[in-house]
């Protein structure tokens, strides 16, 4: 799979560990930055990295800052774009599961690097339920609150 990954300094050194765990599983990563822990403003990095994202150039996203929300805050404005903020393997297998997120966001700051692995393990290797009528028409809904409100891009 094509993965976009982003962060800012508080998430520079376990991107780092997620990135050599995804190219060892074969994923070929698209490295948005930051790329060294000097302090930065983390909507430089995700925000273009969410737009890879958006616009199908990457299948998915995974972005660390040091708590997660940050990095969800900014991709969630982007059209397409369906960003979760995991913090276990269980909340990324229903992130998966029942909401078809697409970006991943973890908080390099609360995660130590074991959990990190499992919570992206996790979430690379679970299906969306398309096939349970409830999650699919909860993702529906979702998806037409993004084509009501957010700017397709081009
Ligand atoms: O290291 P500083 O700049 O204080 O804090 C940055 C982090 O704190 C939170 O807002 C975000 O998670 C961001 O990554």
């Amino acid at each position: 799979m094509r993965i976009a990954m982003a962060n800012d300094h508080a998430g520079h050194a376990l991107k780092e560990e997620i990135k050599d765990y995804l190219q060892s599983e074969g994923h070929e990563i698209v490295d948005f930055g930051t790329y060294n822990e000097e302090s930065c403003d983390l909507s430089d990095f995700v925000y273009p990295a969410a737009v890879a994202v958006g616009k199908g150039s990457v299948e998915r996203g995974i972005f660390v800052d040091g708590v997660g929300y940050g990095s969800a805050m900014i991709a969630n404005k982007i059209h397409g774009v369906y960003a979760a903020v995991c913090q276990d393997p269980f909340c990324a297998q229903l992130a998966r599961q029942h909401t078809d997120s697409n970006a991943l966001c973890i908080g390099g700051k609360i995660i130590g690097s074991v959990l990190a692995m499992e919570i992206v393990k996790t979430w690379m290797h679970t299906e969306h339920q398309g096939d349970v009528e409830k999650y699919a028409r909860r993702v529906q809904k979702v998806k037409d609150i993004n084509d009501k409100h957010l700017k397709p891009l081009d």
